[in-house]
């Protein structure tokens, strides 16, 4: 795996799981924020939905209050056969029947059990009375019962099977100058109307009800759950707001909520708030008690309604936006900063390793990257010097070796190698420019004698002084060189025959002069032979050396030249 991908992979890793752990962060903090929230909505909600209700009630409830203190009823009621009495009595709840919301009302006497009522469409009038409550009817034992418990105002969700209706009733009860309880009266509130107004109204994600003090569903959007009569239910039977949830914590929770608020028994502004599940869905419940009513107000909050997780998806999306131009990001600064830098550094090597020192463009960032770069040129600039220096080196001596092989040891002069090339040379510029050159091949006369008599240092003295009085006599651009033993040859160019034997003559001469003036005469035998165009080195060799050996012959120390025409010898 290359390290570009690795980098990249870790630094992905790296970034996930930041991004995990501040999602999880996120996640138990916004929990929290939704958690405060959504509680001190739930208090506002529920003060408002109290507000509402209360709003719509108080005026009804004030009104029935009004009526079961008006004197026409109350004087009435304590005799209820009194035809003028009844007559006066009717037109005063008649006159109620107009401002009362529901243009409806009853009104109940205790010592008949009669029971008077009239709607908005005045369907009833003059005939008011409609029916006699029976004690041991049910659907008349709410009268009996709020009797009995004598509690002067109370409101009931009950339908009217005698009158076909289904109503919120306002239940007040009358009371003589010695609050003696002679009778009841109110209104009743369209239930549907009613809860159209108050509790369903359409909030998505807000569910409004209200229970009586015992915790019976009395207001509720779904009228199935609506403990109707609660009244007269015994406690067990009756539909309480337990109902709405499968969680037995749930149902322990809000009915210990119900609890801590009638213990603090209307304290102003007090609401309790909790976590609760209704239909597998997540809601905040506040509750508040109504005093003025003795029920309670719940308000449920549908968090995933009122705060979707749809909400979070532009956080998701902004996290992986930055994710990738994080990655983005990374790609290149690791790019710039470390990989091209490194790849470029390792092409730098791999062409030093293969004795190049053209380096590439190298990239140097300001960090230890850029300064292993830097030593690294400064390194190769190094040895790049050193190479170059070595290889100057290697070349000299490699030449200076090259001449030394051409060169003999002894005498200093062109050594047999030397001569070859040379020799070569000639051949072919005489072949290109059709002009000769001249050939000598001397030979010390009885050399063998000296060594044995003088010894061989003194053998090799004679020769290195005949090397140097060779070079004497001879041109400056001709080539003198020691063939091998006591045998020298001279290469003579430009020449002709008459040159050739000029020099030769010269040489001879000057080797019997100059060794009788150091006192070990010595002389020397010379071949010559003026070489034509477009001989070979063998023949001119052997022609060379038949010249010498016929100036050995004829008695050493004379010159025997060959030519074309034929040979010349010269005695000394
Ligand atoms: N001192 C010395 N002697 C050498 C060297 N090379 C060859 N010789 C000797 O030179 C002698 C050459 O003798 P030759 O050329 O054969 O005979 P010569 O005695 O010169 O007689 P001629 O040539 O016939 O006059 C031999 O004795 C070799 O041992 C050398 O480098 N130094």
């Amino acid at each position: 795996m290359s390290l570009k991908t690795r980098i990249l992979g870790l630094a992905a890793l790296l970034i996930i799981a930041a991004g995990t752990a501040s999602w999880l962060a996120y996640r138990a903090l916004s929990d929290d924020i939704v958690e405060r929230w959504g509680q001190q909505v739930a208090e506002i909600q529920v003060r408002y939905d109290s507000a509402r209700l209360l709003q719509s009630l108080e005026r009804e409830i004030g009104l029935a209050q009004q009526m079961a203190r008006s004197s026409a009823l109350l004087q009435w009621a304590g005799a209820p056969d009194n035809p003028t009495l009844k007559a006066r009595a009717i037109r005063q709840m008649e006159s109620f029947r107009g401002n009362f919301r529901d243009n409806s009302y009853f009104v109940a006497l205790r010592e008949n059990g009669h029971y008077y009522y009239n709607n908005a469409d005045n369907e009833y009038a003059g005939n008011q009375f409609r029916y006699v409550l029976d004690p041991d009817k049910p659907d008349d034992a709410w009268f009996f019962q709020l009797l009995q418990e004598g509690r002067d105002f109370h409101l009931n969700v009950n339908p009217d099977t005698e009158l076909g209706v289904t109503k919120l009733w306002i239940d007040v009860l009358m009371r003589d100058d010695n609050q003696q309880v002679v009778g009841m009266v109110g209104t009743g509130l369209n239930l549907d109307d009613f809860l159209q107004d108050i509790v369903d109204i359409g909030q998505d994600g807000i569910t409004t009800l209200f229970v009586d003090y015992n915790g019976a569903i009395q207001l509720y959007r779904d009228r199935n759950y609506i403990d109707f009569a609660s009244i007269i239910k015994p406690e067990g039977q009756k539909n309480t707001v337990d109902l709405l949830f499968d969680d037995p914590q749930d149902k322990q929770q809000i009915l210990g909520m119900l609890q801590i608020l009638k213990r603090r028994n209307g304290e102003q502004g007090a609401v309790e708030s909790g976590f609760v599940t209704v239909n597998d869905r997540k809601h905040l419940a506040g509750v508040a008690f109504l005093p003025a009513i003795g029920w309670f107000e719940i308000t449920l909050l549908d968090l995933d309604t009122l705060i979707p997780r749809s909400y979070l998806w532009p956080l998701v999306a902004v996290f992986l936006a930055s994710l990738l131009i994080t990655l983005a990001l990374f790609h290149q600064i690791i790019q710039s900063r470390i990989l091209r830098p490194v790849l470029s550094l390792e092409e730098a090597v791999h062409r030093l390793r293969n004795g190049r020192f053209d380096l590439p463009y190298l990239p140097k960032p300001d960090n230890e990257i850029g300064r292993l770069v830097d030593h690294f040129e400064k390194m190769s600039h190094a040895l790049r010097n050193t190479t170059r220096e070595l290889e100057q080196q290697v070349a000299r001596r490699t030449e200076e070796l090259q001449r030394l092989a051409r060169i003999d040891a002894l005498t200093g002069l062109k050594n047999r190698r030397g001569l070859d090339e040379v020799m070569s040379e000639q051949i072919q510029r005489a072949e290109r420019e059709q002009t000769g050159f001249g050939l000598l091949w001397l030979d010390i006369d009885h050399f063998k004698t000296i060594n044995d008599t003088l010894g061989h240092q003194a053998g090799d003295d004679i020769l290195c002084r005949v090397a140097l009085w060779l070079k004497a006599a001879v041109r400056p651009y001709d080539h003198p060189g020691r063939w091998g033993g006591d045998e020298f040859v001279v290469l003579l160019s430009p020449c002709d025959p008459a040159t050739l034997e000029q020099i030769a003559c010269r040489i001879r001469t000057s080797v019997e002069k100059e060794s009788q003036r150091t006192g070990s005469a010595i002389t020397i035998s010379v071949g010559g032979y003026f070489c034509p165009p477009g001989e070979d080195l063998d023949t001119l060799l052997r022609i060379a050396d038949q010249a010498l050996y016929e100036a050995k012959r004829s008695g050493r120390n004379r010159v025997c030249i060959h030519t074309t025409t034929g040979k010349e010898i010269h005695p000394a």
